[in-house]
């Protein structure tokens, strides 16, 4: 089912109090937590990993709130913490095509654990690696900026990227991922994308509960003008 999907990414909050931070956001209306996992190699900066999802999972119970862990994996080796991540209670696995040597094994090996599978491109790597991994794969992922840091500017170059993978996977979870906001949200919305990853503008929205609701229906109404939502 092709529908929107807002997910406020939780780089974005104030780590001190980052338990109130996912709940307050699921509160508001979001979809999903984005959950940003950096190891400093396979990008520039380090964040969080399995053993503060695993207390963000006992925090936000599956029992108690349905509340969906996208976890965006930027790390060199993202065979490795697969399992950990299944057992902190991650709901999807997003690798990325340039960090892996076999996508179709790691695709493979993330379902194996009971996840959902993502696969990210950069933005200097081209849509046409996913095309043949886009029949297994749950989501893909363009990014709309370099990984690596919140608040960057939104690259809207990318969105021919997102254009030629919904022509050709019109039932397929795109995700779209850095500078997205009231401003850059319709041109994410014409090229296809449905599943929005939101930090610094839902975090500092004066009206949060405004923007995840404009943001919603600006995708889906995108998305029926393409004939593709199916809610
Ligand atoms: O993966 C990343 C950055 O590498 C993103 O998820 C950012 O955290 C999005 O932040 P904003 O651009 O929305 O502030
Ligand atoms: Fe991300």
């Amino acid at each position: 089912m092709v529908k929107a999907i807002i997910a406020p990414s939780i780089l974005a909050s104030d780590f001190s109090k980052l338990g109130c931070e996912c709940r307050r956001m699921y509160d508001l209306g979001a979809d999903w937590l984005h959950v940003d996992v950096m190891d400093g190699n396979f990008v520039p900066n380090i964040s969080l990993g399995p053993p503060i999802i695993t207390s963000l999972r006992k925090a936000i119970p599956r029992t108690e709130k349905k509340l969906f862990f996208d976890c965006h994996m930027m790390v060199a080796n993202p065979e490795q913490w697969v399992p950990e991540i299944a057992k902190a209670g991650g709901d999807q696995y997003t690798f990325h095509y340039e960090s892996t040597k076999d996508a179709k094994a790691l695709i493979q090996l993330i379902k194996e654990h009971g996840m959902r599978a993502a696969c990210a491109v950069k933005p200097g790597t081209p849509a046409s690696v996913l095309f043949e991994l886009g029949e297994q794969l749950d989501m893909i992922l363009v990014m709309t900026v370099e990984p690596g840091f919140g608040g960057q500017k939104f690259m809207p170059d990318m969105m021919a990227k997102v254009d030629e993978l919904r022509r050709r996977f019109p039932q397929l979870d795109i995700q779209v991922d850095g500078g997205l906001g009231r401003e850059t949200v319709p041109a994410a919305a014409d090229a296809g994308a449905n599943v929005i990853v939101a930090g610094t503008s839902c975090f500092t929205a004066p009206e949060p509960v405004e923007l995840i609701d404009y943001m919603r229906d600006t995708v889906n109404n995108s998305l029926k003008a393409k004939g593709v939502h199916t809610e």
